[in-house]
């Protein structure tokens, strides 16, 4: 057992984590998760604090890979900004812990890792699920996300143009509460990865939208929890991500489809790993 536990801010979190390591990791935590063996991982349902007062929400999400050894909570802060704030809406730190001892190893900024991993995140559904012929990303939000995004979806794909109608693809990364992406906006045949509306009576997308598309997401108890855009429209979840890597279920590509996403605890533990790893490989 060592020390005192790594620090690495922001800046660090960046320069380490790339698209191209994290990718793979998130593809096979996510398969794992969906196979339920609790002697394997065991992630629990995120904890929400709501902070009404100030309109924000304090999330813990901690989780448990017992194969790779990794012990992690990330503590998440994410608030409705006034239009113009300067302030980040989502703000996050993650602890990793040694597994057997239980001291903290590392503490390290949350917002890279969370921006970095939820892009990678959709990207992941955008190549099960995007037509195979795809040549007009849109984006909706102009935030951290809708970067993080921006930035992955253009390394990893061919895209000509941005637009709503039309759209191959679609990112919806926003701070809506209402629904702001509409069914007869989207082609048929269109996927949306739907990344912002994280509480039960937030919406991003229609009913129309979420009836007649088929429903991927990350996490079934997740979803089935925390989405408003599942939860009020009353849409039926076809598979999550992991069912699809796993082959228990079919990518629907020629079919209009929707990853709604959530974010997991194992997708920060295995992110904030690598992390690790790489500044471990540099000292
Ligand atoms: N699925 C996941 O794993 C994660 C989801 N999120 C969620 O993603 C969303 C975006 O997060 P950030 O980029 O960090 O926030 P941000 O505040 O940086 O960006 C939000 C964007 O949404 C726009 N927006 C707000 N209300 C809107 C409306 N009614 N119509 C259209 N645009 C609107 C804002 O102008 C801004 O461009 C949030 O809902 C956040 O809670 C954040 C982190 C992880
Ligand atoms: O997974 C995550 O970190 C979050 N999901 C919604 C807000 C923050």
């Amino acid at each position: 057992m060592s020390g005192s536990p790594v620090l690495l801010n922001k800046h660090e979190v960046e320069r380490l984590l790339s698209y191209d390591d994290l990718i793979p990791r998130l593809e096979s935590v996510m398969a794992k998760f969906s196979k339920r063996d609790s002697s394997e991982i065991i992630q629990p349902v995120r904890s929400v604090v709501p902070i009404q007062q100030h309109s924000g929400f304090l999330g813990v999400m901690p989780a448990y890979l017992a194969a790779e050894g990794i012990l992690c909570t990330k503590m998440v802060t994410f608030y409705q900004r006034a239009e113009g704030s300067s302030l980040p809406s989502t703000q996050a730190t993650v602890l990793l812990f040694h597994p057997e001892h239980g001291n903290v190893t590392a503490i390290m900024d949350g917002e890279a890792i969370t921006a970095k991993r939820t892009a990678a995140v959709s990207a992941i559904s955008a190549k099960l699920f995007k037509p195979a012929l795809s040549e007009v990303l849109c984006i909706l939000g102009s935030g951290q996300q809708a970067r993080s995004h921006y930035d992955v979806f253009t390394k990893l794909f061919k895209f000509k143009e941005e637009a709503v109608i039309g759209a191959d693809v679609i990112v919806t990364a926003t701070g809506a509460s209402q629904p702001i992406l509409f069914a007869e906006w989207v082609k048929p045949g269109a996927h949306i990865a739907a990344v912002g509306a994280c509480r039960p009576d937030w919406r991003e997308l229609d009913d129309v939208l979420m009836r007649e598309a088929v429903v991927y997401v990350d996490s079934r108890e997740g979803a089935t929890a925390e989405s408003g855009d599942i939860i009020l429209s009353g849409a039926e979840v076809f598979a999550e991500l992991g069912e699809v890597l796993n082959g228990c279920f079919p990518a629907q590509r020629e079919k209009t489809t929707v990853f709604k996403s959530l974010g997991m605890g194992i997708q920060d533990a295995v992110s904030a790993k690598l992390v690790l790893e790489k500044w471990n490989s540099e000292h």
